[in-house]
């Protein structure tokens, strides 16, 4: 398994580029499902989620080909509609091939996503929006089994929690049923507002895009006709770096992002005392003489994400005073506290509260272990500014979803290199 070793307190400047949004580019791997010709991805982040997705493309009898940060998707022969174990218990965003296939083949089988670090993650509100749709559904053998054999219609959906996954599972389903789909309640997420503009740019009718309620009249399974695009910037690996800069007291450029995307971090780097430089495309952090505590609460976009949540605590054991965060969303995502605990920081957990006690100069290299994607990313922000050496184990996990962390933490000055153990 590999490993990585960080060097703390090297000196950080220059600045960074951000790749493609892995969370916007798997659903819209995913909806390249409707499309009835090959189709084109540019910006596509090189990380092991979207490999796996694409493998999935695969799996199903669609063809892909691959260059650098850009695909050719074609899913004209697909020839299965089975999503099968062992790719979705590798991920769990697979689930949004459900509404896809089903609205285009009238049937799905999809494994049941398990548990995951994070928390329970149920799909229940997926499901009860296809069947206020006309699917059955059934879950029999560890499979969810849909079909719709008069094919999905049009229908108001109201969910009862604001689900980002769930939305795009039912804007994908609406856009081939047959009539008009109102979503009550849906998630406002930048990645979805790029879903919908795809699909809207391929011809279907779309009123309310980043809003909470989204109207989509169906082509009654018409496939549809995508046009090339490019995969928005991850604004959660620009948090992460903006973290970095800030845990590191120095001064770094992101490049390549949406500034608008980040106001909500933008925002709490404020609070804590970081003036936040801004144009078009990328934010500057600055130094500053005095890291402050912050009160984060984790919450739907535009809100505070639960993605940045772990960088934010292991920013926060740097700051001068006692900060809290209250993750709302996933009832098992503090799984960095131990590992951050190792390396000495000051965090009491109570219940879905952190409070974290501040103090420049606390952490100290040791041997943690990633346990979740943006847990694994923590790590590596708290191994920047330990005194000595930390190796990060388990980081299959910062695969999924950062793309080269380790080249481009080099490039900006970071001592970090990956070792097989
Ligand atoms: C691939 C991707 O884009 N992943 C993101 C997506 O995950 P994902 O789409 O899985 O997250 P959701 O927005 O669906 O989950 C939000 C909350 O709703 C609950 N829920 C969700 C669906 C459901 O059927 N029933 C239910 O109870 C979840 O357990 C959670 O408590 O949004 C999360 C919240 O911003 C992010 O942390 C993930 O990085
Ligand atoms: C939790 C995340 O991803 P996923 O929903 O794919 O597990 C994430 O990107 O932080």
């Amino acid at each position: 398994m590999e490993y990585l070793k960080i060097v703390g307190q090297n000196e950080i400047s220059g600045s960074v580029e951000i790749s493609g949004a892995k969370n916007a580019a798997l659903p819209l791997i995913a909806c390249t499902i409707l499309a009835k010709g090959e189709i084109t991805i540019k910006n596509l982040p090189n990380v092991v989620d979207i490999n796996t997705f694409l493998k999935l493309i695969d799996k199903l009898g669609g063809t892909y080909s691959k260059e650098e940060r850009c695909v050719k998707i074609d899913t004209s022969s697909m020839n299965s509609t089975t999503a099968t174990y062992d790719i979705v218990k590798t991920m769990r965003a697979s689930i949004l091939v459900l509404g896809p296939i089903l609205a285009r083949f009238g049937h799905c089988e999809v494994s049941l996503p398990g548990g995951c670090a994070i928390g329970q993650r149920p799909v229940d509100l997926h499901l009860k929006a296809l069947e206020q749709m006309g699917a059955i559904i059934e879950i029999e053998h560890g499979y969810i089994k849909a079909t719709a054999p008069n094919g999905l219609k049009g229908a108001k959906v109201v969910f009862d929690k604001v689900t980002v996954g769930g939305t795009e599972n039912t804007v994908m389903a609406a856009a081939l049923a047959e009539g008009t789909t109102t979503i009550i309640n849906a998630a406002k997420e930048p990645e979805i507002v790029q879903l919908c503009e795809v699909i809207r740019d391929a011809g279907v009718k779309i009123e309310g895009i980043g809003t909470s309620k989204i109207i989509i009249e169906g082509t009654n399974k018409q496939l549809l006709d995508i046009k090339e695009f490019s995969v928005i910037p991850d604004r959660i690996e620009a948090g992460t770096y903006m973290c970095a800069a800030a845990i590191m007291n120095k001064k770094l450029k992101i490049d390549k992002v949406i500034p608008l995307h980040l106001e909500a971090v933008i925002s709490k780097l404020e609070e804590m005392n970081f003036e936040v430089l801004q144009d078009e495309t990328s934010v500057t952090i600055m130094p500053t003489d005095e890291i402050k505590p912050v009160n984060i609460i984790t919450t739907e976009y535009p809100g505070f994400p639960t993605d940045m949540q772990a960088q934010f605590m292991a920013l926060a054991t740097q700051a001068n005073g006692t900060s809290t965060i209250d993750e709302r969303l996933f009832e098992n995502r503090f799984m960095h506290v131990s590992e951050l605990l190792r390396l000495g920081a000051d965090i009491h957990l109570n219940g879905n509260i952190a409070t974290i006690n501040g103090k420049s100069g606390t952490l100290n290299g040791t041997d943690v272990m990633a346990t979740d994607l943006r847990a694994s990313s923590a790590l590596v922000l708290a191994a920047l500014v330990a005194k000595g050496e930390t190796n990060i184990h388990r980081i299959y996990h910062l695969d999924r979803g950062y793309e080269n962390l380790e080249g481009k933490l080099s490039l900006i000055g970071a001592d970090v290199k990956r070792f097989t153990e």
